[in-house]
């Protein structure tokens, strides 16, 4: 797969269709493509009819910084940002598309190794790059459509949580933001946290998988769990609360927090881009040992909605692109 664009000089000189050719080529496909790329539009089987969809933008220096992240790594996280909000609506993904804006000075080998992580994050989740755009500009923006199908489940939204469900995580919680913040502080370890910002592994099986169990409501981390939990329960108008006895602090993540001076539960509660799956359950649903119940839904109060060990949040509950 690799090697087409290597020593080829820049965006520039290889020009639209030769960059098209150059990012196409590196994809591989699945069944439920029926047209690839290289057509006006790709064509996709739709087995259950319900098709989901979902967007994200990313830019850079807001979303990744080059000297933080390799191309390779920056495909592999976007392409999963994307896919994670298809398996929180309890879908499998079937497809991905990019539309990709670079200056014109870039060498062909960052787009191209870019390519290459969506497409081995797609294969990860079942999916596959079908189409997108190559745009020039004067800073790289991703802008990635991800598809999927429900596979005969009912859609799992914000809104399902009752009273007296339960609060149940799988997947990596502060692992991203712990990195972000040794990265941040100019430092490259410990790796494996260094290695979750980079690279976030969200349980994709997990969401179809929580439909199957009757999950009343479902979302993945991206913004920090508070804050993620806040949309659950503005729309289900309910109160969340959250026990921390019951979240996981590794002594590593502690370690980093009293080297930089922060409180690791506040990464574990509130950092974003691991992508982990919350969802609500009945009480009676007996669940996998991968999840981890973390809190309970209750009647709405005048309290905040979101509540740890009973008490409101202070502080930022996650990632806000305009907040302070
Ligand atoms: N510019 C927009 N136009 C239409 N809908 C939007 C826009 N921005 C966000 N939304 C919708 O608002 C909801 C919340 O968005 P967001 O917080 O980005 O969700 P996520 O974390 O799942 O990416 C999503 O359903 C999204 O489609
Ligand atoms: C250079 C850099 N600075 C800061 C961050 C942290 N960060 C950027 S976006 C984000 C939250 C998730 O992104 P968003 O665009 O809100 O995704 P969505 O919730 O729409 O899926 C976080 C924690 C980062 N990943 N890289
Ligand atoms: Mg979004």
């Amino acid at each position: 797969m690799r090697g087409h664009g290597q020593g080829r000089g820049t965006v520039g000189e290889l020009g639209e269709f030769g960059l098209i050719r150059e990012l196409t080529s590196r994809l591989t496909t699945t069944p439920a493509v029926r047209v690839g790329p290289g057509d006006d539009a790709a064509v996709l089987s739709a087995p259950d009819r319900r098709v989901v969809a979902s967007t994200d933008v990313l830019i850079e220096g807001r979303h990744f910084r080059r000297d933080w992240s390799t191309a390779y790594d920056v495909g592999r996280k976007s392409a999963a940002q994307n896919l994670a909000d298809i398996a929180a609506m309890g879908a499998v993904p079937t497809a991905l598309l990019l539309g990709l804006v670079v200056p014109a000075d870039l060498l062909v080998t960052w787009p191209a190794e870019l390519m290459d992580g969506l497409r081995d994050e797609c294969q990860v989740a079942g999916a596959a790059v079908v189409g997108g755009d190559v745009v020039r500009g004067d800073a790289i923006t991703l802008a990635i459509t991800a598809l999927g199908d429900m596979q005969g489940h009912e859609p799992v939204t914000r809104a399902g949580a009752r009273p007296g469900d339960v609060v149940a995580v799988t997947g990596w919680l502060g692992w991203s933001a712990a990195g972000h913040a040794v990265l941040a502080r100019g430092f490259r370890s410990p790796r494996a946290f260094v290695e979750a910002h980079r690279r976030p592994e969200p349980p994709y099986q997990a969401g179809p998988a929580a439909a199957g169990l009757g999950a009343t409501s479902m979302t993945d981390v991206s913004d920090g769990l508070l804050a993620d939990l806040g949309h659950v329960a503005e729309a289900g108008k309910v109160r969340i609360d959250i026990r921390t006895a019951a979240l996981d602090v590794p002594g590593q993540m502690a370690d980093i927090g009293k080297a930089v001076g922060v409180d690791p539960l506040q990464w574990v509660l509130t950092g974003g881009e691991d992508h982990a799956i919350v969802a609500t359950f009945p009480p009676h649903v007996k669940l996998p040992a991968r999840w981890r119940v973390v809190g309970e839904v209750q009647a709405p109060s005048a309290a905040a909605q979101v509540t740890v060990d009973g008490e409101p949040w202070r502080g930022a509950a996650g990632w806000d692109h305009f907040g302070g």
